[in-house]
């Protein structure tokens, strides 16, 4: 839904390719009418038809997403004002990214994911905005070079960690956290190959890191060596430098894995194994 009339109400609703004004306008959301359980009556006749809308987010995004480049996603408030420090930053991140080769993927809102597109792009980067359906959504920003609109948050966040060669994280709410805590459990479980994940704004982090140390790893909850997947830095230079030297890191794994693999095979072969 976008641009409010002044009312509180927005004006316009973008479900997919349908565009919905005035009384057409629906005030729940796809992932809203999924996810109600209240709605249980409605199961047998429209979630079959929904997995078909929720497979072509998937089929929209694996195909426009395919074709990038190495990137960065990009995660951090929607609610930080322009000019504040983690705008400030996230422009110069989403800058230094751009020229290190790497294309920006954000959640397309505003506040650190408007600034790291515009970084981005006015470095000459690949920008790209992942936007979401919601109630009180904005429309995608406007430094975005490629952007997708998602009905469903499960399907976006396939994109933000398929197409990404590592995650970087400045200070932001529920959402970021979500998105943080999915990586590291994602990380966590090798559910992905293990990737770089950059907090940036020491200050901000501090907290949850000190209690992630003593309280979740203290209590067993976590290995103390899960704490290893974070680089914690408000240096955007140091952050870009641990992404590249990491990507490099998991390149030369993973060749040095596939030459064990071709020797193998080639021994067997030799020994008509
Ligand atoms: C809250 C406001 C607008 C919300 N618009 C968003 N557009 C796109 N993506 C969003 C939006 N809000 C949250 N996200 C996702 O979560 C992360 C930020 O959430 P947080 O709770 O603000 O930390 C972000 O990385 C997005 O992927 C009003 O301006």
């Amino acid at each position: 839904m976008r641009n409010s009339n002044g009312s509180g109400q927005p004006n316009e609703q973008r479900e997919g390719p349908v565009t919905l004004r005035h009384k057409a306008i629906r005030h729940t959301t796809a992932d809203q009418r999924l996810l109600d359980s209240r709605l249980r009556a409605d199961w047998k006749t429209k979630d079959a038809w929904r997995a078909l809308r929720i497979l072509s987010e998937f089929v929209e995004g694996f195909d426009t997403m395919a074709d990038l480049p190495p990137a960065v996603s990009v995660f951090g408030s929607a609610r930080s004002k322009p000019g504040s420090p983690e705008c400030v930053m996230a422009e110069e991140l989403g800058a230094a990214l751009a020229r290190s080769g790497y294309a920006v993927i954000t959640g397309g809102g505003p506040g650190v994911m408007e600034a790291a597109n515009k970084g981005a792009s006015e470095a000459g980067g690949l920008s790209i905005g992942l936007g979401i359906e919601l109630p009180f959504e904005q429309g995608l920003n406007e430094f975005i070079d490629i952007g997708i609109d998602f009905r469903y948050f499960f399907a976006r966040k396939t994109m933000f960690v398929k197409y990404a060669q590592a995650f970087a994280v400045l200070p932001g709410g529920f959402g970021t956290m979500d998105e943080l805590f999915e990586a590291l459990t994602l990380v966590q479980t090798r559910k992905v190959t293990r990737f770089p994940v950059v907090l940036m704004g020491r200050d901000y982090w501090r907290g949850l890191l000190d209690w992630m140390e003593k309280t979740m790893a203290g209590g067993g909850k976590i290995s103390p060596l899960d704490l290893d997947l974070i680089c914690l830095t408000d240096d955007v230079s140091e952050a870009v430098r641990h992404i590249i030297e990491a990507d490099a890191a998991i390149v030369a794994e993973q060749e040095a894995a596939e030459r064990a693999a071709a020797e193998r095979l080639a021994k067997d072969a030799g020994t008509g194994d």
